[in-house]
C-alpha cells in the first residue's frame, strides 16, 4: 500500500470511530486492527506495528477514555505519536552551516540514488545561501564521473572528478583539499556503490572516510524494497559512521513504509526523502510533518520552509506595494517567477493543511505549469509601464491585442489572467492597508509564542482565528472549500470557482513577514516547534530561525 492510501486508510479508520454511538475497548481494538493491517500492507516491520498496537492501548487506557470528554480526540493523539516514533528515531540529524567548511560523504549500494540524491542535497543547500560543491570519487561504474558532471552542471553546482586516476580515495582526497582551499561550505563526496552488500564495497566505504573524515555520512537507500530495507540499513549502520539517511523512489508507487520504519528503527534519522527524478524533488524529512501530511494535516514546516526559499521579501518594491495594499502586474510575475523556480505547484499543495492526498487527484501539475508559462510570454510582451499597472490599461482593446500578438496567446486567456490578477489585488487591499489583518496580529500573544513554543499545539492554528492567523486567512479566502477550489483551479485541474491564483500569493506574502513584529514566518515557525519542532533543528530548512 503506497503512503497516501495509508493516510487516507487510516483516517478512514478513525472517522468510522468517530461514528460509534460507544467507545469502548472493543471499539479502539477494531480501530488498531485496522490502522496495524494498512501499516503491514506498507511494509511496516511486523514487530514495530506490533509496538505501535500495545503503545497505544498502554496510551489509551480504558478508564481515562470512559473519563474523557473527547474519546477520540485522546485515541487520535495517541496515534499520531505512536506514528511519528514510528519514523521517528528521537536524534538531532546534523546540519550544515554556513562558513564550517563540512564534509560530506554518501554510501550506497548501486542505484539508490546517490548521485541524484547528492545533485539535489547540493541544490538545496545552495538556495539556502552556501558555496557548494560535488566530487565524484566513483571510479567503480564507468559513466559515473559523467553523470555527476552533467547533473551538477545542470544545477550549476561546480564539481571535482578525474578520468584517469582510478583510486577513489586519492580522487576524494583532493576534490575535498581544493574546495576547502576555495572556502566552499558544504563538499559532497559521492561515493561507488555495489549490486549488494559486499567487503570491497564497505572496505572502500571505509578507506574514504578515514582519508577526508567527513563530518556526516548519509546512508541513501532505495524506497521501494520493502521488509528488506532492515537488514540494509542495520549492514551499512554496523560498517560506517552512518550520521544520516535519505530514502530515495518515494514517489510513484513505492510502499516506503519498509525503509521509513526499518530506518528510524536503526537509530539514524532520515533527513530526506526523494519524490522524483528532478532536481527539486527532495522534501526535508521530519517524523511529525510527515505523519502529519500523511494524514492530509498538511505540512507548514514544509510550507514555510519553501515559502522562505522564495525569497519574497527579497523583493522590496513588491513588498512596499503589498504593505500598501498595492499589487502591480510585475508584482504578480514576480510571485510567479519565485513559484515556479520552487518546483512543481502540487509539491506546495500537498503542504497544505486540509489538502487531503485524495484532494490532489485530478490535478494536471503539468497543466498548471503550462499556463504558469505562458503568463510569462504574457508579462514578456508588456512594456515596462503596462508592468507597473494595475492592469486596467488593457481595457484598450489595441493594447490587448498586442500584447497577444506577442506572447502567442488569445487576447480571453490576457484577460482570464488580468482576473486573476485582480482578484488577489483586492486581497492584498484587504490585507495589506493601515486595515488589514497584517496589522491586527496581537505583539503580547506573538511574545508568549516566542517564549513558550513548547506550549503550542495544532490547535493553535484554530485558536489563532480571532487574531488574525491561518483560519482567518482560509475563510477569506472562501473557506476550505474556497482554497481547494483555488488550488485546483490554479493546478489545472478543473476545480472551478474559488479564488484563483490570488488566494495562495496572499498566502504567501502573509507567511513572509509583512505583518511587522516577525511576521506570519516566524509565528508559523514557532507554533510548529511545538507542533513537533523542525526536524534539522532549525538548521536543515533553517525555518526555525526566523529573521528577527
Ligand atoms: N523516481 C525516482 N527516481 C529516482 C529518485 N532518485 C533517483 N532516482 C533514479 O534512480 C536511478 C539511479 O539513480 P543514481 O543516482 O544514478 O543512483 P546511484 O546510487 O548513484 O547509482 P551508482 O552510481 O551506480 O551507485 C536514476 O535513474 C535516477 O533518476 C527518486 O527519488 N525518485
Amino acid at each position: 500500500m503506497v503512503l497516501n492510501e495509508l493516510g487516507a486508510r487510516i483516517n478512514s479508520a478513525l472517522q468510522t470511530l468517530s461514528r460509534e454511538s460507544v467507545i469502548d475497548e472493543k471499539a479502539v481494538d477494531a480501530l488498531l486492527r485496522e490502522i496495524c493491517g494498512a501499516l503491514l500492507e506498507s511494509d511496516v516491520n511486523v514487530r514495530l506495528v506490533q509496538q505501535l498496537r500495545l503503545n497505544v492501548k498502554a496510551l489509551v487506557n480504558k478508564d481515562e477514555l470512559a473519563a474523557s470528554a473527547n474519546k477520540r480526540k485522546v485515541i487520535q493523539n495517541a496515534l499520531f505519536d505512536e506514528l511519528c516514533r514510528l519514523v521517528d528515531p528521537g536524534v538531532q540529524p546534523w546540519v550544515p552551516r554556513k562558513g564550517k567548511q563540512s564534509v560530506v560523504m554518501f554510501v550506497g549500494l548501486q542505484g539508490s540514488g546517490k548521485t541524484t540524491s547528492c545533485t539535489k542535497l547540493a541544490a538545496y543547500y545552495k538556495r539556502k545561501g552556501m558555496k557548494v560543491g560535488m566530487v565524484c570519487a566513483d571510479t567503480f561504474r564507468a559513466g559515473a564521473f559523467d553523470q555527476l558532471k552533467q547533473n551538477a552542471s545542470r544545477a550549476h553546482i561546480p564539481y571535482y572528478g578525474s578520468y584517469n586516476e582510478a583510486d577513489p580515495v586519492q580522487i576524494a582526497m583532493e576534490g575535498v583539499a581544493k574546495f576547502k582551499k576555495d572556502k566552499f561550505d558544504l563538499i559532497i563526496v559521492d561515493t561507488s556503490g555495489r549490486h549488494k552488500q559486499e567487503a570491497e564495497l564497505f572496505a572502500e566505504m571505509e578507506q574514504i572516510a578515514a582519508a577526508i573524515k567527513p563530518d556526516n555520512t548519509v546512508f541513501v537507500m532505495d524506497g521501494t524494497i520493502g521488509q528488506a530495507a532492515d537488514s540494509q540499513a542495520r549492514a551499512f549502520k554496523e560498517s560506517v559512521d552512518i550520521g544520516s539517511i535519505i530514502i530515495t523512489k518515494m514517489d510513484g508507487h513505492a510502499k516506503g513504509g519498509g525503509a521509513i520504519s526499518a530506518v528510524a528503527a536503526t537509530g539514524s534519522p532520515i533527513i530526506f526523502i526523494g519524490t522524483g527524478e528532478h532536481m527539486h524533488d527532495l522534501d526535508r524529512f521530519s517524523a511529525r510533518p510527515f505523519v502529519s501530511k500523511m494524514l492530509g494535516m498538511g505540512d507548514l514546516t514544509g510550507l514555510v520552509e519553501t515559502v522562505q526559499d522564495m525569497q519574497l521579501d527579497k523583493n522590496e518594491d513588491m513588498m512596499k506595494n503589498i504593505a500598501k495594499g498595492v499589487f502591480t502586474l510585475k508584482d504578480m510575475r514576480d510571485q510567479l517567477q519565485s513559484i515556479m523556480k520552487m518546483g512543481p505547484l502540487s509539491k506546495l499543495m500537498g503542504m497544505m493543511p486540509g489538502m487531503s492526498p485524495e484532494m490532489m487527484q485530478g490535478i494536471d501539475a503539468d497543466e498548471s505549469t503550462r499556463r504558469l508559462r505562458s503568463y510569462m510570454c504574457i508579462f514578456d510582451s508588456m512594456t515596462e509601464s503596462e508592468l507597473g499597472s494595475d492592469g486596467k490599461v488593457f481595457e484598450d482593446e489595441a493594447r490587448l491585442r498586442r500584447v497577444a500578438r506577442g506572447s502567442g496567446v488569445r487576447p480571453v486567456d490576457i484577460q482570464a489572467m488580468l482576473h486573476q490578477h485582480k482578484q488577489f489585488g483586492q486581497i492584498v487591499k484587504r490585507m495589506g492597508g493601515p486595515k488589514g489583518m497584517l496589522s491586527k496580529m496581537n505583539p503580547a500573544m506573538m511574545q508568549q509564542m516566542a517564549k513558550n513554543p513548547g506550549a503550542m499545539n495544532p490547535n493553535m492554528l484554530k485558536q489563532m482565528g480571532g487574531m488574525g492567523g491561518m483560519q482567518k486567512m482560509i475563510q477569506q479566502m472562501g473557506g476550505m472549500s474556497g482554497v481547494q477550489n483555488m488550488m485546483k483551479q490554479m493546478m489545472g485541474g478543473g476545480g472551478g470557482g474559488g479564488g484563483g491564483m490570488g488566494g495562495m500569493q496572499e498566502m504567501m506574502s502573509q507567511m513572509m513577514g509583512g505583518g511587522g513584529m516577525g511576521g506570519m514566518q516566524d509565528m508559523m515557525s514557532q507554533m510548529m516547534g511545538g507542533f513537533g519542532g523542525f526536524g534539522g533543528g532549525g538548521g536543515a530548512g533553517g525555518s526555525g530561525s526566523g529573521r528577527r
